[in-house]
């Protein structure tokens, strides 16, 4: 996916060039200074939209047997619960898990609003971090088991698989540094969103557990390749074939968790997982999102088509304002 977008963005000069040269506009008659801002300024423009595409880019679609129309009708037989979204001043976005009486398992409509609430968040130009956390300090139980049990068929099963395989990639390649806050319990599905984040912050006692073999099944959410890329192959293997219980201590050593905050209400957490994230957030907007782009091209693509796409996104920035406002200041980093 990612590497068509960088084999096309060479594509994309050709074309803003081919555009220019059929142009009878202005832009013939200026000077070649002017024609430079002007071709560069299209090719940003193109490259940003690109971005932005390759972004939004599904993995299933209707060629895989995907249905979207006809999950999201079943999946609205299923009611309970909510998925809510604060946008803040500061570009970080908090996205709550509500539905506390299930542990904050995903009902039907929760899965369809956080379908909702990623598109949201890929429309927000300001966002620069989100943490996603569970009401009632706890975190999420995975798929309630009403919409798993009424949901056995097997086409009904394999498009609830690809619509949250879908939506949680889009989640992961979100252009915002994004941490899952756990508290609690993150069981099944709820484990799996954890590894759609780029990182997970666990309050004392917490636990992250892949319990899908007890159900006689494996991650269906995309969680099992996401966490191999975490904690690599074989802690992976362990943490699926044993159902292992992880807790904070065994989180850290593995990788799957970046501290154990000292907190274990909800307030208290909320503001220590924010104060972890600002320290990433700091800075223009423009280079956040630059600075997750280019590491979202690094972990999902080839080496040459992930170096071509860094590219694009430095092209993206480079004597842009926050570039230059930076070169008029200072440029010792004590
Ligand atoms: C691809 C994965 C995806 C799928 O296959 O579709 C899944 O995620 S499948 C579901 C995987 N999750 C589970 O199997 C977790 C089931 N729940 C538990 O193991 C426990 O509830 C818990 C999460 C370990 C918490 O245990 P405890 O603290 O003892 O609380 P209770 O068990 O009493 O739960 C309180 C309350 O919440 C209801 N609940 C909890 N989890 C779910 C759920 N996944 N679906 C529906 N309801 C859930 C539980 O029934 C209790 O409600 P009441 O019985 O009404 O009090």
């Amino acid at each position: 996916m990612l590497g068509q977008f960088a084999a096309d963005s060479s594509a994309s000069v050709q074309s803003v060039c081919k555009r220019l040269a059929h142009t009878g506009e202005a832009a013939c008659r200026s000077t070649s200074a002017e024609m430079v801002i002007f071709i560069w300024k299209n090719l940003l423009q193109t490259t940003k939209e690109r971005i932005l595409q390759q972004r939004r880019m599904s993995v299933y679609s209707q060629a895989h047997g995907y249905e979207e129309e006809l999950i999201k009708k079943k999946l609205q037989q299923f009611a309970g619960g909510s998925i809510n979204l604060t946008k803040e001043d500061n570009g970080i976005g908090i996205l709550t898990l509500n539905n506390p009486k299930s542990m904050n398992a995903f009902t039907g409509t929760m899965m369809l609003e956080l379908q909702e609430k990623v598109t949201e968040l890929e429309n927000w130009k300001d966002g620069k971090g989100l943490i996603i956390y569970g009401a009632g300090n706890t975190f999420c139980s995975g798929s309630d088991l009403n919409v798993v049990k009424a949901m056995s068929k097997f086409q009904d099963g394999m498009n609830m698989c690809m619509f949250m395989q879908n939506t949680l990639t889009r989640l992961m390649r979100l252009p915002l540094i994004s941490v899952a806050l756990v508290q609690g319990k993150a069981i099944g599905g709820g484990a799996e969103l954890t590894t759609a984040c780029d990182f997970r912050l666990m309050t004392p006692g917490s636990e992250i557990r892949f319990v899908h073999k007890l159900m006689g099944l494996v991650p269906g959410w995309g969680g099992g390749a996401r966490l191999v890329r975490i904690v690599g192959s074989r802690a992976a293997l362990q943490l699926l074939s044993g159902a292992t219980r992880v807790d904070t201590e065994r989180a850290l050593h593995l990788g799957l968790s970046e501290e154990t905050l000292s907190s274990s209400d909800e307030a208290g957490a909320l503001e220590e997982a924010r104060a972890w994230l600002s320290q990433y957030t700091e800075g223009p907007v423009s280079v956040i999102r630059a600075a997750k782009e280019v590491v979202a091209g690094g972990r999902e693509l080839p080496l040459e088509a992930a170096l071509r796409t860094e590219k694009d996104i430095f092209g993206t920035l480079w004597g842009g304002p926050a570039n230059l406002q930076a070169l008029a200041r200072s440029l010792k980093h004590k």
